[in-house]
């Protein structure tokens, strides 16, 4: 059969699979001696064949793949997070430290339940400690005792218990706390300025030769943490924004010529814009930053949604924060602003496109009625509980953590490649960016769903414009 010649050749051509290595206590302490785990008389498991994830099981970083194409070198494998037949730490000796950094995101809780649920229940360990807000709690403040009692309804309540902040990233002194309170795992939670600062920790944990577990979970609630499928806390935020943009939706409709104004979460991704817009079907149009707009002129946003306006009676308009921040005007000192952690400090694209819509129509339309309603709903849609999908993806992200280090796992990130848990090297994760790819499926259907202008080429497929266009007949 043809098939059957066909799946040979390409069997021959398959590329041969490069595992990501991952760093492990053992790489600086070679006599570190493992004993079997725990869970093996856990009364809760009975551990079967395939309980235990081996050196063997692995994840492939991508599944989806043109067999027309010449093959790429090797296909990269991730080791497949879960508890390990053998670990490093004795459950007595450990004292794990949790901590939250950056901004907030569904689920936070969850996490850190679960991290303290994990160790108690699965492992026995009971030294379980709080970093209260942030990085600059290492060495700033007492940490707090985590029990059972004290985590167990955590995962209803949105925010962090144990709270955040932003900067405070003193590399020396949170490493002498680590060192001085005798934490061997340390779990910390947070987005890709955390992770950066997390691969800052284990180089230097690494160089003192601490004996001592660093792992991230990565949290970012407008997904732009690259490798993972997405971040939890996302679809949470999806739903909320929705209900947002219907909000507008209505505004908009019930005014005469109404523009409904949504600014979303997304510094550089416009992964929460794009997500609700496809799945809303209200919006007219949806800017994100990984995309430039501009208002007026020829397939210009104000044209189309005149246009919209004239059809319709009303638009929704969606845009992420960090859309088009290079063209609205600042000032020196605005440019140069930066939040504690160094990031730069975005001005409102909501509040700016609404002044200019408002100009824009009073100059080509004197007199005529025209509704510009803004919704910002930036804290609602992360300040939330986690939703029950989101929930779940926590407690896995949390217990794949805990497997990881137990096995004596260091450096690594947990998170789902292809819908499969896996450990990835903390430094990919805090390098990989998770951007919008404009040239892709996704951005394809948004822009069929919205069929608004690609702000690009509209020029040059508009029939009417052909002359300009440079096209021939
Ligand atoms: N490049 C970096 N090196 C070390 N620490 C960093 C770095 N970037 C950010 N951090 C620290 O990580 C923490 C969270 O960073 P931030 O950017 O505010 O949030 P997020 O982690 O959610 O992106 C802060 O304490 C910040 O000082
Ligand atoms: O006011 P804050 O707490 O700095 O948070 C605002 C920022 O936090 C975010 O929600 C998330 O950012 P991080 O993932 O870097 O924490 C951004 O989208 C937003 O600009
Ligand atoms: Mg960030």
């Amino acid at each position: 059969m043809a098939t059957a010649t066909a799946a040979a050749e390409i069997s021959d051509r398959h590329p041969p699979i490069a595992v990501a290595s991952l760093p492990h206590l053992t790489d600086h302490f070679p006599t570190l001696q493992s004993r079997t785990n725990p869970l093996q008389n856990n009364q809760f498991f009975h551990p079967i064949d395939g309980f235990y994830a081996t050196s063997t099981d692995v994840v492939l970083r991508r599944i989806a793949f043109d067999l027309s194409r010449k093959p790429s070198p090797a296909h990269v494998a991730y080791y497949r997070a879960g508890p390990r037949r053998s670990v490093y730490f004795e459950p007595e000796s450990v004292r794990a430290a949790i901590v939250t950094c950056g901004g907030l995101c569904p689920g936070m809780n969850t996490v850190i339940r679960e991290l303290v649920v994990g160790l108690w229940e699965l492992y026995g360990v009971r030294q379980i400690h709080g970093i209260v807000a942030g990085y600059r709690g290492f060495y700033s403040s007492e940490p707090v005792e985590l029990s059972l009692k004290l985590v167990d309804d955590w995962h209803k309540r949105g925010g962090t218990a144990l709270r955040t902040s932003r900067g405070g990233f003193d590399l020396r002194r949170i490493v002498d706390a680590i060192q001085d309170r005798g934490f061997n795992q340390v779990y910390i939670i947070g987005g890709d300025g955390t992770m950066r600062g997390a691969v800052k920790i284990f180089e230097e944990v690494c160089r003192r030769e601490l004996q001592v577990a660093v792992t991230g979970i990565p949290k970012t609630v407008d997904n732009d943490i690259g490798i993972i499928d997405r971040s939890f806390g996302f679809q949470t935020a999806v739903e909320m924004a929705q209900q947002a943009i219907s909000a507008a939706h209505v505004e908009a409709e019930s005014a005469v010529n109404g523009i409904g104004l949504v600014k979303l979460m997304g510094r550089s991704t416009g992964h929460i814009a794009l997500h609700a817009t496809l799945s809303s079907r209200d919006v007219d149009c949806c800017l994100i930053p990984e995309m430039e707009f501009y208002l007026e002129g020829d397939g210009g946003l104000f044209p189309f949604l005149e246009r919209r306006l004239k059809e319709n009676g009303h638009a929704v308009l969606v845009v992420a924060e960090g859309a088009g921040q290079d063209t609205i005007p600042r000032t020196e000192a605005q440019k140069e602003e930066r939040d504690e952690s160094g990031n730069p400090v975005f001005l409102d694209v909501g509040g700016w496109l609404k002044t200019e819509l408002k100009d824009w129509w009073a100059r080509t339309h004197p007199g005529e009625l025209f509704t510009v309603k803004y919704i910002d709903p930036t804290y609602m849609i992360r300040a939330v509980p986690a939703n029950a999908t989101d929930n779940s993806y926590c407690t896995l992200l949390a217990h794949s953590a805990i497997h990881g280090v137990m096995a004596g796992y260091t450096g690594f990130v947990s998170g789902p490649i292809n819908g499969n848990y896996s450990y990835i090297p903390l430094k990919d994760v805090a390098e990989a960016k998770n951007e919008v790819n404009t040239k892709d499926h996704k951005w394809a259907w948004v822009r069929s769903v919205t069929n608004q202008p690609d702000f690009v080429e509209t020029r040059l497929f508009d029939p009417g414009n052909q002359s300009s266009s440079g096209i021939s007949s």
